[in-house]
């Protein structure tokens, strides 16, 4: 698994308002939407093209577009439905699918409540958007859901991490074809299980149903 942590004035700007418990539901929600596409920018560096000819008003020339079968866009619902719009304004012709998981408060454990996508991935290039990436539970779930199904290159973007959410996904998906992209890869988990300092939980300050 490879990680990549995208260092840029923008990103750690809009990151840190984000993060500021005075951000209110709409501003988290418009900024999440700025910062992914932000990510997005790094994490479809390796994105598969085909060569097309084209001609511009002066001549023939050669350029790419993106190849067939079109990549996948899976947010993981809820939080990461907050991230889609941003990740679609770059891939306008990207397939969508959709999973819902929750992770049990008091154990951690993440389990799965909506599965919506294409049975068959072979030979698919799968971008998975999840804003925090804690102990992990939930992206090893769907990322080996992703894999079982036949993706053969699994890009997760989050806009958080934490070291022991990073090192649980490199031992569950040691040799797997994933590259995690974030904005900070933050200093550790609370004994909630919650990244710290992180930005609090994620759905709730998007959806504002906190508290
Ligand atoms: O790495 P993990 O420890 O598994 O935790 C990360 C998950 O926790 C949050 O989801 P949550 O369960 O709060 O669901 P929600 O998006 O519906 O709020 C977050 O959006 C991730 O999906
Ligand atoms: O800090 C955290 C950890 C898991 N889920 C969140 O939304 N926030
Ligand atoms: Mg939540």
């Amino acid at each position: 698994m490879r990680i990549h942590v995208v260092d840029h004035p923008l990103v750690a700007h809009k990151l840190t308002t984000l993060r500021d418990e005075r951000t209110d539901s709409p501003t988290f929600r418009r900024l999440a939407d700025e910062l992914v596409t932000l990510l997005a920018y790094e994490a479809t560096r390796d994105v598969r093209t085909e060569q097309v000819d084209i001609t511009t008003p002066v001549q023939r020339t050669t350029g790419v577009r993106l190849s067939h079968p079109r990549p996948l866009v899976v947010p993981i619902l809820r939080a990461g439905l907050g991230m889609l719009d941003g990740m679609v304004r770059l891939l306008p012709t990207a397939e969508v699918g959709f999973l819902g998981m929750v992770r049990d408060e008091d154990t951690l454990k993440a389990s799965t409540y909506a599965t919506r996508m294409p049975e068959d991935l072979s030979g698919r290039q799968v971008y998975v958007l999840d804003p925090m990436l804690a102990t992990g539970g939930t992206l090893v779930a769907a990322i080996n859901t992703l894999i079982e199904r036949g993706a053969d290159d699994v890009t997760a973007i989050c806009l958080l991490a934490a070291p022991e959410g990073v090192e649980v996904m490199e031992r569950e998906l040691t040799g797997a074809p994933v590259t995690v992209v974030t904005a900070s890869v933050d200093e550790r988990l609370n004994e909630n299980g919650y990244i710290v300092p992180g930005l609090g939980d994620a759905g709730d300050r998007m959806y504002g149903t906190a508290g």
